[in-house]
């Protein structure tokens, strides 16, 4: 028998929010779990918690008063990609629209071409922060009639996208126009409960307004939530109908996963808002901490990527001069997990002893960069 990892904490794990564990209590809830066939809906854990998230979270009505119905899906990738051939359901060519940093372009293995036979066009944010409505039509292809053309049949938007939040407003203005051009809105809200709890309304409330503004939601429960797994695909009765067909087809079709949702939602309902909203507040606080430390103590000016709105620290490694080999060795050293310059914060590792490593890991740095140069590399390893 080769080595099995061992893994069993997170407190030190920064690599992503998506390595937060199971403790006794979250498989303490999964105890007493309804066994009902999933695919059969006929399991009682699964269609509550399916009700819950599209009536409850979303106000049960999507974009045109469409009524809002869940489906349970193994992961977010896979809800995304059910959501992508669900909208398109009529024969190519076409295209799909979304931000050129958008996991459901970068980090879903080309699913959209392959899975649903569609033309991406990643579009770069003006801003450097969100699509706006001016981005999107710069690039969107009409349905014109030109037989070169792949028209814009659905356009996928990220909230939060590299842990930035999407204003309100603009979601609206991009909502109402994508519905007079007779395009979908699709939203990949992996981490969109970090958006309800940063958005200054009440966070259900939030949910419940952004709601109407689409056709379907991607919801995962697996990364601030801190479930194991799962995520939920919210769209209109025919959308779920097809989705469910596709989700089979995909192999997503689960049987007694019971316990994977009453899980999901025990989780849910110990980490959203105020542990989810906690995350986001400590990140800001290390983050004031860190760069006025490395500044001050050390002369070292870190540079961000993004702009620190929820549960992560982008930091541009090549900007502050720090090579990312370096970063990742010392890390290593302090007990720290890292991918590179991303920091993702969750209610695992937002408490101090945690936090003390990462903070020690930039300080080691910063005095390793006291004695020596910043050497430029090629482009970093990226993960996200
Ligand atoms: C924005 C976003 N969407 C979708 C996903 C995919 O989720 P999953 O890992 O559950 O497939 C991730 C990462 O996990 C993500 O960060
Ligand atoms: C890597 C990516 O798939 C994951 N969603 C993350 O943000 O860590």
């Amino acid at each position: 028998m080769t080595d099995l990892p061992q893994y069993t904490t997170s407190y030190n794990d920064y690599r992503s929010d998506t390595f937060t564990i199971p403790t006794s209590d979250i498989f303490a809830a999964g105890a007493g779990a309804s066994v009902g066939d999933v695919i059969f809906q006929e399991d009682a854990c699964t269609c509550l918690l399916e009700q819950r998230i599209s009536q409850e979270y979303l106000g049960g009505k999507l974009y045109g008063g469409t009524e809002a119905q869940g489906l349970f899906c193994v992961s977010t990738t896979m809800s995304n990609q059910i959501a992508v051939r669900a909208h398109l359901n009529f024969a190519p060519p076409f295209s799909i629209l979304c931000d050129k940093r958008a996991h459901i372009y970068v980090d879903e293995c080309a699913g959209i071409a392959v899975l649903s036979q569609a033309l991406v066009v990643p579009v770069v944010a003006s801003n450097d922060r969100f699509l706006t409505l001016e981005d999107i039509q710069e690039s969107y292809i009409p349905d014109d009639g030109d037989i070169h053309l792949a028209p814009t049949k659905l356009i996928c938007l990220e909230n939060t996208l590299h842990g930035m939040c999407f204003p309100y407003e603009e979601l609206r203005r991009i909502s109402d126009w994508c519905h007079e051009e007779g395009i979908k809105l699709h939203l990949d809200g992996a981490r969109f409960w970090n958006a309800a709890c940063s958005s200054g309304d009440d966070p259900v409330s939030y949910m419940r307004k952004v709601g109407p503004l689409f056709d379907s939601f991607s919801l995962c429960f697996s990364k601030s939530l801190g479930a194991p797994m799962g995520s939920m695909l919210v769209g209109g009765p025919e959308f779920r109908s097809r989705a469910r067909h596709l989700l089979k087809q995909q192999g997503g079709g689960i049987r007694q996963a019971g316990f994977i949702t009453k899980i999901a939602a025990y989780c849910l309902d110990q980490n959203f808002p105020l542990a989810v909203a906690e995350t986001s507040a400590k990140t800001l606080d290390f983050w004031k901490d860190l760069y006025t430390t490395l500044k001050d103590e050390y002369g070292m000016e870190l540079k961000l990527a993004h702009p620190v709105e929820t549960n992560f620290i982008f930091i541009d490694l090549a900007k502050s001069g720090i090579n990312m080999n370096k970063l990742l060795e010392i890390g290593e050293r302090n007990n720290v997990k890292l991918f590179d310059g991303r920091l993702a914060f969750h209610y695992q590792n937002i408490k101090p002893e945690g936090l003390a490593l990462l903070k020690k890991t930039f300080t080691d740095i910063a005095e390793y960069y006291q004695r020596n140069d910043y050497k430029p590399e090629g482009r970093s390893t990226r993960i996200y």
